[in-house]
């Protein structure tokens, strides 16, 4: 096979197309296809699951689902790819009703938390084994095209130096590449990754959320992603679906959603937040809680200010940050502690104030921008 592998290089056509002779991995032309969830609800016995989920997601684009644990993600993910079927509503795909088409039938890849790589074969013939499902599902047989393909997937993954290995010879993050490039094999026009990186240690899910976004830009396949781990999806998605007791609370950008939340939970969910009390006087005292991320409030410094509307806090941790400093405070009058994050910047100018830094006038009321991060 390596032999096979070594010609495949020397014959230097990495663009062979596989029976069309153009490849949907190197030219960047993926078939994609769109997704429309219309008021799908499933229930598991009095349970339910999901909630008349209404979604559109565009074809070629990078969206997560996001939620809390049991929030109805991954069902809908399965719903999506026919591992499960709605007790109401529709699944459009391409623009045909799905809702009932068999899996094998939807072209659709998965990949899911546990590599589900087969352990007795080299890396090389797992992906071989996902080339030759596609084979099957459109009854060809071309074992010269397929070695091909299969070094070309391990090429985009960047592991075909590590073809002749064995799945128990190579880390957590490059088996879940390799169940990426055979869940591409079978060139689907949607990739499903459920909780794809959630096996892994914290560093390596960091260096693979890049990965994943580079990999999507040289194979724009529609690809939906679900994960519980906000930071993965502000960092990869294009797109947040964020989720609660089964139902969507909004739709939208990474920076949608952190800077206009569309209701509280995704306000409480999404970042830090702080909830504050106002205090009798304040301009918003008739809204009981406001909400407010750490770098919107206002930190005004040591002295005592000469307006209304700042409350004295006394500083109950200081943790470096890296470019930032993040606080916790105890406002003195209320008693509520308060998590406020400034630049490094200001920082040493409160230290300048005075070295050992105990107390703060801060304003915890609502108007704010998020610019106010670059300001303070
Ligand atoms: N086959 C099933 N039978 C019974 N209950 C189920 C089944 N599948 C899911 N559920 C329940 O439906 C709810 C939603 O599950 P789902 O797996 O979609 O949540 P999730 O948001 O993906 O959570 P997690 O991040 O923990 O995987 C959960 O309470 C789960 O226990």
């Amino acid at each position: 096979m390596f032999q096979h592998l070594t010609q495949c290089r020397v014959l230097g056509s990495l663009s062979y197309s596989w029976r069309r002779r153009e490849s949907l991995l190197i030219t960047k032309r993926g078939r994609q296809m769109g997704i429309l969830v219309e008021n799908v609800s499933k229930n598991f016995g009095a349970f339910r699951a999901l909630d008349h989920v209404n979604l559109e997601i565009k074809s070629g684009s990078l969206v997560a689902l996001l939620g809390p644990s049991g929030s109805g993600k991954s069902t809908l993910l399965r719903v999506m790819g026919g591992l499960e079927v709605p007790d109401t509503g529709t699944v459009w795909l391409g623009g045909k009703d799905a809702t009932y088409q068999p899996v094998q039938e939807r072209n659709m890849g998965f990949v899911f938390q546990n590599y589900a790589l087969f352990p007795h074969m080299p890396l090389y013939q797992n992906v071989d084994f996902g080339i030759k499902i596609y084979e099957e599902m459109h009854g060809i047989s071309d074992p010269e095209q397929r070695w091909k393909r299969a070094y070309s997937l391990l090429r985009l993954i960047e592991m075909e130096h590590l073809s002749d290995r064995y799945p128990g010879q190579i880390s957590g993050g490059q088996k879940q590449r390799v169940a990426l490039a055979r869940a591409l094999a079978v060139e689907p026009r949607v990739l499903l990754l459920d909780e794809p990186f959630g096996a892994l240690d914290p560093n390596i899910r960091k260096d693979l959320r890049g990965w994943l976004r580079t990999l999507h830009e040289k194979v724009p396949v529609t690809t939906v992603f679900v994960t519980h781990d906000q930071q993965e999806a502000m960092e990869v998605a294009n797109e947040i679906v964020i989720f609660n007791e089964g139902r969507i609370e909004q739709v939208g950008t990474p920076k949608d959603v952190y800077d206009n939340p569309a209701t509280p939970f995704v306000k409480q969910f999404i970042g830090s937040t702080n909830r504050v009390k106002q205090t009798p006087g304040s301009e918003i005292e008739n809204i009981p809680d406001t909400f407010l991320r750490p770098h919107e409030v206002k930190v005004l410094g040591i002295e005592p200010p000469n307006q209304s509307g700042y409350q004295r806090s006394r500083i109950t941790d200081i943790c470096f940050g890296g470019s930032f400093i993040k606080m916790k405070c105890q406002i003195l009058d209320t008693g509520h502690d308060i998590r406020i994050v400034v630049s490094r910047a200001k920082y040493r100018t409160l230290q300048a104030e005075q070295s050992k830094l105990e107390y703060l006038w801060i304003d915890t009321t609502q108007e704010k921008s998020v610019e106010r991060i670059y300001s303070i």
